[in-house]
């Protein structure tokens, strides 16, 4: 294949969608406590009520929210207090008109009142009773059993990545266990004769490997482990070897360098070579971007990233990020996007996707998205951008002042 026939990247995405069906991942089922950013393999629904019983939600007197109509400080409503509720007990006691509980915060509410006045509005005029110097709503003061969640609700949905105030809310229904899709598992190789490990001794002329560590760093954000990383020699034999290992302990391995049409460019010949049904894409009309590779072996998926760092890591995001994103079925995850105002006028590439990477400012309460330029191979790219924006296809370019969506990093 020598990059004449390019695919868009819908196109791609399409292939990936048929050809990495049955790239599936297992379940585990885990404890709460371990939960946090793994993801959920299927619905979760509330087992009870919360709260499982009306609840106070201030330190007060439980009335019939009617006894207190028309109180205030000129004209108090007298009520006689029946009892007092303890915190993490139930109670039996009823409340009938004119009547009134003392309740803690939190406490259950007895049955027969609507509301809770609080006690800076009450004053205790003997033993039993007490001056109420303002009006209740009914349900003021209280949350009702159920109004949190009621039992049956859908809590969560199949894909989602606990939060920790999801966990809170798994301990609040004590739900113990959460099934959750085992973490995917990932290898990543750089290829290049000129790539040493960056905190060895470097000989003038090699260069340090930026894209293994990059590409661990945005797999383990979106979940996944790294089970094999390695910087292999241009050498078709020695990556095809590193290839197979790696594949025999992931569910998707990345090559990054060698994916274009120079004679050392192995990567789509090992790739090929590595089992059916191989390289089934091979050149993206997309900037950065246009050497990647995709293909599958052994039912596993192998990505071929271009060797510029931006260019691997901006391909990793469309396209492996993609496919880790559908293998957990995850949902809400997408990266936070806001619509700006283009600061320059952009040029895109024609007949390709175009990634620009962009500062975004706050300018006068609008945000404002400044171009960033600067070659592929250049990775503080990345670093000083906020986010990039992508221009379509058939999408001359953008003008100043023209509405853009800024996909943040
Ligand atoms: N005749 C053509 N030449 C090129 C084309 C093309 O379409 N036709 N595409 C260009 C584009 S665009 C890109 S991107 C590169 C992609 O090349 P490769 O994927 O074959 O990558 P390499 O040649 O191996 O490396 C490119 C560049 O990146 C540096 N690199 C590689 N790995 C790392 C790493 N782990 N850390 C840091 N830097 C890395 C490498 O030293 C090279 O400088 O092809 C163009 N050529
Ligand atoms: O795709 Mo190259 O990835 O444009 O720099």
């Amino acid at each position: 294949m020598e990059l004449l026939k390019v695919d868009t990247v819908e196109e791609a995405r399409a292939k990936m969608d048929v050809f990495f069906q049955d790239v599936v991942l297992a379940y585990e089922k885990i404890a709460v406590e371990e939960g946090l950013g793994r993801v959920l393999y299927e619905d979760v629904y509330a087992p009870v009520d919360l709260p499982e019983f009306h609840r106070s939600t201030v330190d007060g007197y439980a009335v019939a929210a009617k006894d207190t109509f028309g109180a205030g400080e000129g004209l108090p409503a007298f009520l006689q207090v029946i009892g007092r509720v303890e915190m993490g007990e139930g109670t039996n006691l009823k409340i009938r008109s004119g009547e009134a509980v003392y309740v803690p915060t939190g406490g259950m509410i007895p049955e027969g009142a609507d509301g809770v006045v609080m006690v800076e509005y009450a004053e205790s005029l003997d033993e039993g009773t007490i001056a109420v110097y303002q009006s209740v709503a009914p349900g003021e003061g209280m949350i009702l059993k159920g109004e949190d969640i009621r039992a049956g609700e859908l809590l969560f949905s199949k894909g989602r990545r606990l939060k920790s105030q999801d966990i809170g809310a798994l301990a609040a229904l004590g739900i113990r266990y959460v099934k959750v899709f085992e973490k995917p598992k990932i290898s990543i190789i750089s290829t290049g004769d000129e790539i040493v490990d960056p905190f060895s001794y470097i000989k003038f002329g090699q260069i340090r490997d930026i894209n293994t560590y990059a590409l661990w760093a945005m797999a383990k954000e979106l979940g996944a482990i790294v089970t094999y990383r390695a910087v292999i020699k241009d050498d078709d034999e020695l990556l095809r070897r590193a290839a197979v290992e790696a594949l025999e302990n992931s569910h998707i391995l990345v090559i990054s360098g060698g994916s274009s049409v120079g004679a050392k460019d192995a990567t789509a010949r090992v790739i090929h070579s590595l089992g059916e049904p191989g390289v089934f894409v091979h050149g993206v009309a997309m900037k950065p971007g246009k050497p990647t590779i995709i293909g599958k072996a052994k039912n596993k998926a192998v990505f071929g990233l271009p060797g510029h760092p931006v260019s691997a890591i901006i391909v990793f995001q469309i396209f492996t990020a993609y496919l880790l994103e559908k293998m957990q079925s995850l949902d809400g995850q997408k990266k936070l996007e806001i619509y700006a105002k283009a600061d320059a006028n952009i040029h895109a590439s024609p007949g390709k996707e175009t990634y620009q990477m962009v500062v975004v400012e706050e300018v006068h309460g609008e945000y404002l998205a400044r171009p960033v330029h600067g070659k592929s191979g250049a990775i503080t790219l990345l670093t000083k951008s906020h986010g990039y924006i992508r221009i379509e296809t058939n999408k001359e370019g953008i003008q100043k002042g023209e509405k853009v969506k800024v996909i943040l990093f």
